[in-house]
């Protein structure tokens, strides 16, 4: 994607064919820089503390992970051990362990001496894939969205979306932003509604930059006002990504993103969820009971970050010293709330059915 000018990803290989690129995500709206990462510690840490972040984006970050570990030691328990750190920074998003995973197996079924560029070939692959998948997954929706455009005869379609599931929660173009960007690319009149997400706030942060840069119309609104929006008839559609989708549709998602989907099931509202289907976990059908929820630092609830008068970006305290916090990241809507989802292979039904028939390949997998 574009950003003043100059196209982007969030990941890339240096022309040294060893060190990764990503841009610093912590560090945006206000600054935009990029961090080399020369190691699998390295990779695992930039995970762990969201300088990279979203389901696809932490899934390719694993995988380059893996490769540069591969440059340290190709050794079985050198990889396995990098596999584990890599694994342990962020429990919630499935592309993690699905990347890992496939990188992993690769390499440990190849001759020692094959394996440092077999990683970093199959990481690559995971990212040009990843690209691809969003940009389908864009048609997709955009095609959703043009329906609504008809339907209002050409008056603006006005569409909320919650955290950041935009090209920097991938390798490009994302999931719930990309059919955004493919309607307003084809001359769609929209206008988004850009939930803060707090208490990262990635929309107000992340998904705002990037809505400017592209020129899309929108609004940041706090979290609370979804509801409000909902019920006087200013939502015409929500459109969220997803961390972990089970086998029966229910999707995991920014905490928040249930209470979303609540007000727009009271108020008819419909409700997306766009994923590639390397977010899909095969293994499960109840997501409230199997997903694991991260619960990260309750400072990120306590302190908030932003740019001073005199740009220096600061972090103040919100909340009493005395009082204790919890920082849930994510919740689970149950399938019942989702409209349809959205995938690289098409839309279909939130439910065991609907995701087979997209992806009959993979409905052997399942434990009860
Ligand atoms: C589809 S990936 C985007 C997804 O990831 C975000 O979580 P985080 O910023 O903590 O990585 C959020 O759940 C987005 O919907």
């Amino acid at each position: 994607m574009r950003i003043e000018g100059r196209d982007y990803k969030t990941i890339w290989l240096d022309a040294d064919g060893r060190r990764v690129h990503v841009v610093d995500q912590t560090l945006l709206p206000h600054r935009f820089a990029t961090r080399t990462l020369a190691s699998a510690g390295e990779a695992a840490r930039a995970i762990a503390d969201m300088i990279v972040r979203g389901a696809p984006l932490i899934g390719a970050t694993g995988a380059y992970g893996l490769a540069l570990a591969a440059r340290e030691n190709v050794g079985d328990s050198y990889i396995e051990a990098a596999r584990a750190e890599l694994l342990a920074t962020r429990p919630t998003a499935v592309n993690l362990r699905w990347a890992l995973d496939r990188v992993s197996s690769l390499l440990l079924a190849a001759p020692l001496s094959e394996r440092s560029a077999l990683a970093y070939a199959e990481a690559a692959r995971i990212a040009e894939e990843d690209e691809a998948c969003c940009e389908a997954i864009g048609v997709n929706g955009a095609a959703i969205i043009a329906g609504v455009a008809a339907r209002k005869a050409g008056d603006t379609v006005n569409i909320l979306t919650h955290c950041n599931a935009g090209w920097l929660c991938a390798v490009d173009w994302g999931t719930a932003l990309a059919p955004i960007y493919k309607a307003a690319r084809a001359g769609v009149a929209l206008h988004v509604y850009v939930d803060e997400t707090r208490p990262r706030n990635q929309g107000a942060s992340l998904t705002a930059f990037e809505l400017l840069n592209e020129g899309v119309a929108h609004t940041v609104v706090a979290d609370n006002a979804g509801g409000h929006l909902m019920q006087h008839g200013m939502v015409d559609l929500v459109i969220v990504g997803s961390d972990r989708t089970t086998r029966a549709g229910d999707v995991c998602n920014k905490i928040g993103t249930y209470l979303k989907a609540l007000a727009a099931h009271e108020n008819g509202v419909p409700f997306y969820v766009a994923l590639p289907g390397s977010t899909v976990d095969w293994s499960i059908r109840d997501g409230v009971k199997d997903i694991p929820i991260e619960e990260r630092s309750p400072r990120e609830v306590t302190h908030i970050s932003g740019q001073a008068e005199n740009g220096d970006i600061v972090e103040v305290r919100l909340t009493p010293k005395g009082s204790p916090a919890r920082n849930f990241g994510f919740d689970v809507t149950p399938s019942r709330f989702v409209t349809a989802l959205i995938t690289e292979r098409g839309v279909c039904e939130a439910s065991e059915s609907g995701l087979g028939a997209l992806y009959p390949e993979k409905l052997g997998a399942f434990r009860e």
